[in-house]
């Protein structure tokens, strides 16, 4: 039984990493942007409320997101082990986070944290916007996340480093050579 976080920059590479470990470690990624992302799609109520701020590059509000994973991680699928990525981004949500597992008897096994410098984040991801299309990836509104993560998340790393839990991995690279560094740093043989 694993639980782990993913965390790191818009484009460090969470998303690619994540479905690798996720793999290879038989655990489920649950992505809180492609939960969302589908929601917006399927013009849900979740996902009209929560376009309004993914559109613009914001973090959705506290209280919608945590009420999404608190649902999320009480399902059946997550019983061996989970990996999340894109949550918690703001302090209060790893509050939150700590509250949702110690109601199960449970806390986090380890944080990997990704990283990557500011000019190589916004080369992938105005590539990604080519490919993929998404609302949030133009160079401004890539630029505002990227400010975002530095003023919110930042904090989240500092509070689970306290912790001594946090991982960090350079997330420049050949995707694979990044992916044999993440199973390295969670002492998996790749
Ligand atoms: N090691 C890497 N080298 C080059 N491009 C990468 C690497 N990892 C991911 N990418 C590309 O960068 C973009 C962002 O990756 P993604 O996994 O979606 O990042 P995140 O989930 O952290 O925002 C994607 O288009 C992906 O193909
Ligand atoms: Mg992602």
């Amino acid at each position: 039984m694993t639980r782990l976080l993913i965390i790191g920059p818009p484009g460090a590479g969470k998303g690619t990493q994540a479905e690798k470990i996720s793999e290879r470690l038989q655990i489920v990624a649950i992505s809180t942007g492609d939960i969302f992302r589908a929601n917006v799609k399927g013009g849900t109520p979740l996902g009209v409320e929560a376009k309004k701020y993914i559109d613009a590059g914001n973090f959705v509000p506290d209280s919608v997101t945590n009420n999404m994973v608190r649902d999320r991680l009480a399902q059946q699928d997550v019983k061996d082990g989970f990996l999340l990525d894109g949550y918690p981004r703001t302090s209060a949500q790893v509050d939150a986070l700590d509250e949702i597992l110690a109601a199960q008897g449970q806390k986090l096994d380890g944080v990997l944290q990704l990283t990557a410098d500011d000019n190589e984040l916004v080369a992938r991801l105005l590539k990604r916007a080519e490919i993929e299309g998404r609302a949030d990836d133009t160079e401004e509104v890539i630029r505002h996340r990227l400010a975002l993560y530095h003023e919110e998340t930042q904090v989240v790393v500092d509070r689970y480093e306290e912790r001594g839990i946090v991982r960090k991995v350079d997330g420049i690279g050949a995707i694979d050579e990044v992916t044999d560094r993440v199973l390295s740093a969670l002492n998996v043989n790749a």
